[in-house]
């Protein structure tokens, strides 16, 4: 007999302005999700199928969920175990499947018990605060019945996600974008997650938001499709994100991978305060009235494409955070002076994109943006739509001027001078609005915003097929609106497949 089965999916994401400014929440950022999406399936372990109830690595006492606020020191009891397993679909098997066995402590408190040695800390993390939560919302009773015998859940990436250049060259395949399609759906990949090459689209906040989407969903505790639940999801994916990370970060990539393309503020960070010192939990978190996250509406306009790029400099960019911020700790008056100067330029990125959004409704708007496709944008008249196409380049480069202020203040190498020239080359191709270096930036990744259409990508993809100072790779995802989505494994090219036991 056929398990029931639910699929939930969360995009990738692309920060295009607002770095390290969207981490203060006096400041704003423009995330834009991927089409490229992250998958996690839950299925019902079917009964009988159920672990021997005792497990035998490593005692319950190493147990990994964090004991919640007033539950007390109860040795857990085994009165009912679950086995729940989480596989990384696409990873070599025997490194790429994590289990646990479900125990009860005190009242409610559910624990996991690692039935392998295997660990993988986002996945614990998520999967112990998802059952703490729905032991609160359920009881202990209720949980145990809904878990069963168990849950199997397995996470899938698109190829973006990581790192294609060798299974390409394997194939014998040039890094150009018809090559990428040529690869098969959630194509394996030979070593384990940590010695893989992942690409910047956030894999670890779309593996944590599809997660903790798919589970609530598959126990009946959220509906993906509901705003009200979508944002609680929200809130929770982004505290299991931030405790697996040991760090508060601004969020924008959960967020995203919750609600798809907008323009981000951040929350502020004490509301997980309870969680990080253990004096709250997990449902008083999620449904305390200190989440004070906006977002607000956005996105690319019709006929915009944003391509992007996986760069290989030979250069490991370090985490550029710490020295940023310390750097404006030190010199505050000078940083408020250029936070705000970077502001001012993403906010007008924004406008100039909002009013091309708006500009959609003109007649002329499809024939414009087909005939500029061919043409240096500088070179544009001055008709409306015209107009504003100019007006978007000249913001993408006050955005990126203020990046590279930023990385001559701080003496971070936020968009390095290799980058510039291959985003100032990009940038001279027809029908390119510009470009720039994603998030923190570094050497890692770059983005183009370009017209939709052959010639400005296939002079774009040129650029990058041979630029030899860096290997550039393009990745097949563009723009999506959409956050979380209810999928069926049969409309998605590949899933299934993938998804079934082998
Ligand atoms: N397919 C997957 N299955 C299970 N865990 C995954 C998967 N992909 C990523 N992870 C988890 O996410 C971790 C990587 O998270 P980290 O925060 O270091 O990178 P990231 O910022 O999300 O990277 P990128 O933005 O480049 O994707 C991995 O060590 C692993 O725990
Ligand atoms: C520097 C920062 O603002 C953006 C980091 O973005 P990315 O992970 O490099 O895409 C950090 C953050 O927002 O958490």
């Amino acid at each position: 007999m056929s398990q029931r089965q639910t699929i939930v999916s969360a995009p990738g994401k692309v920060l295009l302005a607002g770095g390290y400014l969207v981490l203060d929440r006096a400041y704003t950022g423009l995330v834009v999700a991927t089409s490229s999406r992250f998958y996690a399936s839950v299925s019902d372990v079917p009964a009988g199928a159920a672990s021997v109830p005792t497990s035998s690595f490593p005692s319950a006492s190493t147990s990994v969920a964090a004991t919640p606020a007033g539950s007390g020191r109860a040795t857990p009891q085994r009165v009912k175990s679950a086995r729940v397993s989480v596989t990384a679909g696409q990873f070599p098997k025997d490194a790429s499947t994590w289990a646990y066995d479900v125990v009860f402590a005190g009242e409610n408190a559910p624990k996991l018990v690692p039935a392998h040695e295997a660990r993988n800390k986002f996945v614990e993390v998520t999967l112990s605060n998802v059952l703490l939560y729905a032991g609160e919302r359920l009881g202990r009773d209720g949980l145990a019945r809904k878990l069963g015998a168990g849950l199997d859940v397995v996470v899938l990436a698109n190829n973006d996600f990581y790192s294609q250049r060798e299974q390409l060259a394997a194939a014998n395949l040039p890094p150009r974008l018809e090559s990428l399609a040529a690869l098969e759906p959630f194509c394996p990949l030979p070593r384990p997650i940590g010695n893989t090459n992942k690409t910047g689209l956030g894999s670890s906040a779309a593996l944590v938001t599809s997660l903790v989407a798919a589970l609530l969903q598959h126990l009946g505790l959220a509906d993906v499709a509901s705003a009200a639940d979508r944002d609680e999801i929200h809130s929770l994916a982004q505290a299991a994100h931030c405790l697996a990370q040991g760090k508060v970060g601004s969020g924008f990539d959960v967020a995203s991978a919750v609600y798809g393309t907008h323009v981000y503020r951040r929350f502020s960070p004490s509301v997980l305060e309870p969680l990080f010192n253990g004096t709250g939990s997990v449902l008083s978190v999620v449904r305390s009235d200190a989440w004070d996250t906006e977002q607000r509406p956005f996105r690319l306009p019709r006929g915009l494409r944003m391509m992007l790029a996986d760069v290989d400099a030979g250069t490991d960019t370090p985490s550029f955070v710490g020295k940023v911020l310390a750097w404006r700790k030190d010199k505050p008056e000078e940083a408020k002076k250029l936070w705000d100067r970077v502001d001012e330029s993403n906010r007008e990125l924004e406008a100039c994109l909002a009013a091309l959004v708006d500009a959609e409704k003109e007649p002329s708007y499809d024939q414009v943006i087909a005939e500029a496709a061919s043409r240096p944008i500088t070179e544009l008249s001055d008709g409306k739509v015209e107009a504003l196409l100019k007006r978007t380049r000249d913001a993408i480069l006050r955005v990126r001027a203020g990046m590279q202020a930023m990385s001559s203040a701080s003496g971070v190498a936020i968009e390095p001078v290799e980058q510039t020239r291959l985003l100032d080359t990009c940038s001279a191709c027809p029908g390119v609005l510009g470009g720039g270096v994603p998030g923190a930036g570094g050497y890692d990744a770059v983005w183009v915003l370009a017209l939709d259409a052959k010639a400005p990508v296939a002079s774009v993809e040129t650029v990058w097929g041979g630029w030899s100072e860096m290997s550039v790779c393009p990745l097949s995802a563009r723009q999506s609106d959409g956050g979380l989505q209810l999928e069926m494994s049969q409309a998605v090219p590949g899933l299934a497949a993938r998804l079934s036991p082998a």
